[in-house]
């Protein structure tokens, strides 16, 4: 017994030494410039996300201001930033590219296209999924939008009436959880149908993102969440309660479809679909199908939220653009409640470059998605990175490039316009959905439901913000996507005026 005591006395620190010391000074990244606690240890990450909650990506912005734009950020891992070779990491097809486990283990989504590590996997899986999302697709789903539309505008309709208070950002979650909810599983989650949204709906995707820094460190939590029934989770931490207790409901229907039961619906759901014979049979297991699911509602509900509350409140801050765009929009809309498509949408100029500003400053994707080029070593400004190693560019330091977009801060419809104008493509640098063949599936989906939602909330409403400031929209911690200091975004309004004419 005290030989064990002895050997983790001594054993311990010593073993920690000698890992430290290959790390510094014989690791194949011991070139790569950063500081040496960050090289030796994943604790630094640790403290910054953990400790200090979803903090590091501005430790990493501090040390790239040290070090320059390449920095080694974790013992194996590279941070680039530098715009301009973001495309060389998320690479296309012809460039052998993967993901890393231990980044993607912390979604818990085993057996998804998001969690594949190899292309192989990656394409087999995704490819029973991407033609529900192409622009045909979605073009086809319009009406599921428009009729989430109307529900919305009965609300705000009431508010107007009422002066009451509105929780626009409620509102547009409950929108994208209702559309994403029909599309896949085929039936109404009714946030639209609530008073307040229901806004504990996405008190399970909150709980998703505000956990997976302390998962991706700590793994064995996700089992031990796993094996705790619902009742004592829920007692313990309420955000893993609301993810799991959401996860068993949509196993539960996911089983229903695998056991033959149709929706009945006229288009039939995704997970319908997915679960009939045509699925290849190892792929037809319930948790992994629920897996990649969940993984389309996740995906589905607050990035595309967030982004157009983030719009709203620039709208409402911000007479002149909004009176601009309604006034492009009365082009197409010759009433307020006129539905354009999304097609006709996305060729008035003003309209586009408004949706693509408003991704633009909403960021879309907080943390770092490293990838891994198996077989090539990747060169940068003179260093060189071994095959195998994980490399990753930070989307939000592409999206607000000083030097691609000047006063990156500032919402600027108009500088899409002038880019244009001299024949600059600064659409390649929108790095939102990703590039390369892991490029968010959604990514049309996001498009249509952004053109159309802001087209009518232009075309038919006065706003006024209520008890909201930048603070209550700013990206101030990274927990998978941007949030503000304290709690969720968060964007109140009071309807001042419903448009007539
Ligand atoms: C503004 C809205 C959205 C943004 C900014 C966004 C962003 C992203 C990004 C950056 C990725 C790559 C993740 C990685 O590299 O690990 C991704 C993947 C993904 N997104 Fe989205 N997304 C949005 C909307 C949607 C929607 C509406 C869906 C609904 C289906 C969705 C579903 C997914 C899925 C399933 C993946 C994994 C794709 C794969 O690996 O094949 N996203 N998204």
């Amino acid at each position: 017994m005290v030989g064990v005591w002895l050997l983790a006395l001594y054993g311990l620190p010593l073993y920690i030494a000698i890992k430290s010391i290959y790390r510094l000074y014989f690791h194949p990244l011991r070139k790569i410039p950063g500081p040496k606690l960050a090289a030796i240890t994943g604790a630094y990450e640790f403290y910054f996300n953990v400790i200090k909650r979803g903090m590091f990506i501005w430790e990493m912005e501090r040390l790239h201001e040290i070090y320059g734009p390449i920095i080694r950020v974790t013992p194996n891992e590279v941070h680039i930033k530098d715009s301009s070779y973001y495309d060389e990491i998320y690479a296309s097809n012809k460039r052998r590219r993967e993901k890393v486990p231990e980044r993607v283990a912390q979604f818990d989504l085993d057996g998804t296209g998001f969690s594949s590590i190899s292309p192989e996997d990656h394409r087999k899986r995704r490819a029973q999924v991407e033609k529900y999302f192409s622009k045909t697709s979605v073009t086809n789903i319009e009406h599921v939008i428009y009729e989430s539309i109307d529900k919305l505008d009965e609300h705000f309709q009431r508010a107007f009436k009422n002066h009451s208070v509105v929780g626009v950002d409620a509102g547009f979650a409950g929108l994208t959880s209702d559309i994403i909810h029909n599309y896949v599983y085929g039936f109404n989650s009714g946030n639209l149908d609530h008073e307040n949204f229901n806004e504990n709906v996405r008190d399970g995707i909150n709980g998703l993102f505000k956990l997976a820094h302390l998962l991706f460190h700590i793994p064995i939590l996700q089992n031990v969440m796993k094996l705790l029934p619902l009742w004592v989770l829920e007692k313990c931490n309420p955000y893993a309660y609301a993810l799991e207790s959401q996860k068993a409901d949509l196993l539960d229907r996911t089983k229903r479809f695998l056991h033959g039961q149709s929706s009945e619906l006229k288009n039939r759901p995704i997970m319908e679909i997915l679960s009939t014979s045509k699925m290849p049979e190892e792929m037809r297991g319930a948790a992994r199908l629920n897996n990649e699911g969940f993984a389309m509602i996740i995906g589905g509900t607050e990035t595309t939220a967030r982004s157009l509350a983030i719009a709203a409140f620039r709208l409402m801050t911000n007479d002149s653009i909004k009176n601009k765009l309604r006034e492009e929009l009365r082009t197409l809309m010759p009433t307020p409640d006129s539905r354009p498509t999304w097609n006709q949408l996305e060729k008035l100029p003003y309209m586009s470059a408004v949706v693509w500003e408003t991704l633009r400053v909403s960021t879309g994707i907080a943390n770092r998605s490293p990838r891994v080029a198996p077989n090539e070593a990747l060169v940068y400004k003179g260093y060189t990175i071994p095959p195998g190693t994980p490399v990753s560019e930070t989307n939000y330091f592409v999206l607000t490039d000083p030097e691609i977009f000047p006063d990156p801060h500032t919402f600027d419809p108009d500088r899409w316009l002038r880019a244009a104008a001299k024949g600059q493509r600064l659409d390649k640098y929108m790095v939102n959905f990703s590039k390369g063949t892991r490029i968010c599936v959604g990514m049309n989906l996001a498009y249509a439901e952004l053109f159309l939602v802001l087209a009518a909330f232009v075309r038919r409403y006065d706003m006024e913000l209520f008890e909201t400031t930048e603070k209550d929209i700013a990206f101030a911690r990274d927990f998978g996507t941007p949030y503000p200091d304290e709690g969720n975004l968060c964007v109140r309004a009071m309807v001042t005026k419903v448009i007539e004419d």
